[in-house]
């Protein structure tokens, strides 16, 4: 598969204009960014735009037509991927919609090409916006970059929850219902553009995470103690639809600094240990205060990323269970803080954070 991404960064008509034509190139380039309508851009030429350090395309400027900013995604060119990428706190994503079938545009061998941050768009993972099932507005799935198809994604959901209101030219306060890996997720954008998950109930069986690590009375991970390449960690596993290790530190060792964990060298010994039969997601936690958090994470499928939601949820609850934590707590994560709350009235975690649109391409697959 030949990739030959057309990308469009926050250009303007104005510092199109500004540079030179470099050679010609024939595809279309989309101008997300106009406030109110959308700016087809027709091109047979190929800009060099030094500001942004790569090429943009454009030759004239089409009439502008108030659609909304993401119609060229309904343009259908056989072997041509039209996307949009999202981040939340820097955990990124390729948003592929994916409303008139069931069945992912792009296979998984695919998606690891479009995730390679040199030979592809660049992402954590691919997500995409499906027809609604068993009754809700929409289903989302999910490759990881590695190509593996993981049960839910807690900063991915908010970016599907912004990119279906881009897609419905849609704005204000909004909820969803999503079926996903892990039941019902019910994203609501806030007033402030932030992102409002209802992420169900944390699962806290050893055999449903799953993990092997012998479980307590009440079949729970808490405290537990198990050994990552002759260290001994104390552990405690919850799954958010997928699996999570988390630690507070070695055994009989002091608090975690986290920034200070090679985590390229120990992430993948717990992402594959034996006793996570699914593999696992690992988040290394330090604890600030019994409301302030910090960690950093190595995900299955994925390596070291910026952020994981699901994972800053599993962290709170973890903290709460070994009683670090109060049911409302900020996590610190390298891409920025995520609000967690686990409710006792209704026994479900509620996140809050942001997703940010970044930029609309097209690929040829
Ligand atoms: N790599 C994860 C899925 C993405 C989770 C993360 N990005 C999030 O925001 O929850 C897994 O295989 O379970």
């Amino acid at each position: 598969m030949a990739i030959a991404a057309t990308v469009s960064a926050p250009i303007t008509s104005s510092n199109l204009r500004s540079h030179s034509i470099t050679r010609p190139s024939s595809f279309s380039l989309i101008n997300p960014f106009k406030s109110s309508s959308f700016t087809k851009l027709t091109t047979t030429s190929l800009i060099r735009n030094p500001k942004f350090g790569f090429s943009v395309s454009a030759m004239s400027v089409a009439a502008q037509e108030n659609l909304s900013q993401t119609a060229f995604l309904d343009r259908r060119e056989s072997g041509v991927l039209h996307f949009v990428k999202y981040h939340g706190l820097g955990n990124d994503f390729i948003m592929v919609n994916n409303l008139d079938s069931m069945e992912p545009k792009v296979t998984p061998e695919q998606a690891v090409k479009l995730c390679d941050r040199n030979f592809g768009i660049g992402g954590d993972g691919i997500i995409f916006a499906m027809p609604g099932s068993n009754g809700t507005d929409y289903t989302m799935r999910i490759f990881n970059s590695d190509g593996s198809e993981p049960e839910m994604c807690g900063n991915g959901v908010r970016c599907l929850a912004k990119f279906i209101a881009d897609l419905n030219n849609s704005h204000g306060r909004q909820s969803f219902t999503v079926h996903t890996g892990a039941g019902l997720i019910v994203p609501e954008i806030q007033d402030d553009g932030k992102v409002k998950v209802d992420m169900g109930e944390p699962v806290l069986k050893a055999s449903d995470v799953p993990t092997k690590i012998p479980a307590n009375k009440d079949q729970s991970v808490v405290k537990a103690k198990i050994e990552v390449d002759g260290v001994n960690w104390n552990v405690t596993c919850v799954s958010m639809g997928n699996p999570h290790c988390i630690t507070f530190g070695r055994e009989g060792g002091e608090n975690l600094v986290v920034d200070e964990l090679n985590l390229a060298d120990i992430g993948p010994k717990f992402e594959r240990h034996a006793l996570f039969p699914a593999r696992t997601n690992t988040e290394f936690v330090q604890v600030f205060s019994r409301s302030h958090l910090k960690m950093r994470v190595w995900e299955r499928g994925a390596g070291a990323t910026l952020a994981c939601g699901t994972g800053a949820c599993a962290v709170a609850v973890a903290a709460i269970l070994e009683g670090r934590s109060e049911r409302n707590c900020t996590v610190d994560l390298p891409g920025g803080p995520l609000v967690i709350e686990w409710r006792e009235d209704d026994n479900h975690v509620y996140m809050t954070g942001p997703a940010e649109v970044v930029f609309y391409g097209s690929v040829h697959l």
